[in-house]
């Protein structure tokens, strides 16, 4: 795929142009839609090969592979009138937004793919599931750090529930350096060893010879302060408001 348009260039649209030119790649044409001058005029300034289209249309018009990235209430507004033909490929990355929802409003052969990229994108460090499996779709998120199809809607919206946690992750190391600097320490001093603390946690992930459980298990000494907070705090009943809190979540993408 040569030409990627892009409709909806907020925050996973920027990540996906800065995806696609990292390291100096220039091998694609990139069409943006015009919303949001500013963020899309910087795009076209800082990369070559990136230009910002007249309207919706166009972006289609020119490109092989369009990315639908509008958020879930104003993507019916930003298809309104346009025309897809069904020699494009078209990749909806909307949570919540099924694709035969989608597929009402285009031609009925266009192959529609549903996607969710993160924002490691950027630096192509982070795995994208797809549905369905498509060579050519298959191929473009490869080359953008890699590639999970799955074998059902169904399975995609449980990794798409997955990808709603992200936030309280950083809320979660947010309120370790409040507490931290209730105690006196200075914010500074606590946000820096935070950091320290969970980039290391970042990085043991990258070992994939063990488990999730078998890294807990491997930084935690017995009757030790790892484990005093796991059974104190994240106990059974903090364990199932999560997974209470994901089912909700599952029923609201599905
Ligand atoms: N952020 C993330 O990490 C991820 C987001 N997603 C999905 O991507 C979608 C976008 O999310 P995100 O980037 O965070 O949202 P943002 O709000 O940052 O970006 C959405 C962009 O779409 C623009 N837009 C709205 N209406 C139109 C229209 N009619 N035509 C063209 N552009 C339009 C908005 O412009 P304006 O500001 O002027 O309204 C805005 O720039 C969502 O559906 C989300 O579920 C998927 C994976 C990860």
């Amino acid at each position: 795929m040569k030409r990627i348009g892009i409709i909806g260039v907020g925050e996973i649209g920027r990540a996906i142009v800065t995806s696609l030119r990292h390291g100096g790649d220039e091998s694609t044409e990139v069409f943006l839609s015009p919303r949001g001058a500013r963020a899309t005029a910087e795009l076209s300034e800082r990369y070559e090969g990136v230009r910002v289209c007249v309207d919706n249309q166009e972006v289609v018009d020119r490109s092989e592979l369009v990315i639908i990235a509008v958020r879930r209430q104003d993507w019916r507004d930003a298809l309104a009138g346009v025309r897809v033909d069904d020699d494009k490929i078209v990749v909806n990355v909307m949570a919540g937004v099924g694709n035969d929802d989608l597929r009402r409003t285009l031609a009925a052969g266009v192959p529609l793919v549903r996607a969710i990229p993160l924002p490691a994108i950027r630096e192509r460090r982070s795995v994208t599931v797809v549905y369905p499996s498509h060579p050519e779709v298959n191929s473009f998120f490869d080359r953008l750090g890699g590639v999970l199809p799955v074998a059902d809607e169904a399975a995609f919206n449980v990794f798409s529930a997955l990808t709603g946690t992200l936030t309280t992750h950083y809320a979660y190391l947010a309120t370790l350096t409040s507490w931290a600097a209730g105690q006196g320490i200075a914010p500074e001093d606590a946000d820096r060893y935070v950091r320290s603390l969970f980039q290391g946690v970042g990085r043991s992930l990258s070992d994939e010879t063990r488990s999730l459980h078998q890294l807990a298990a491997d930084h935690e000494t017995p009757n030790g302060s790892n484990e005093r907070i796991r059974t104190t705090w994240f106990d059974q009943v903090n364990s199932q408001a999560l997974t209470g809190a994901l089912d909700a979540l599952l029923i609201h993408l599905a």
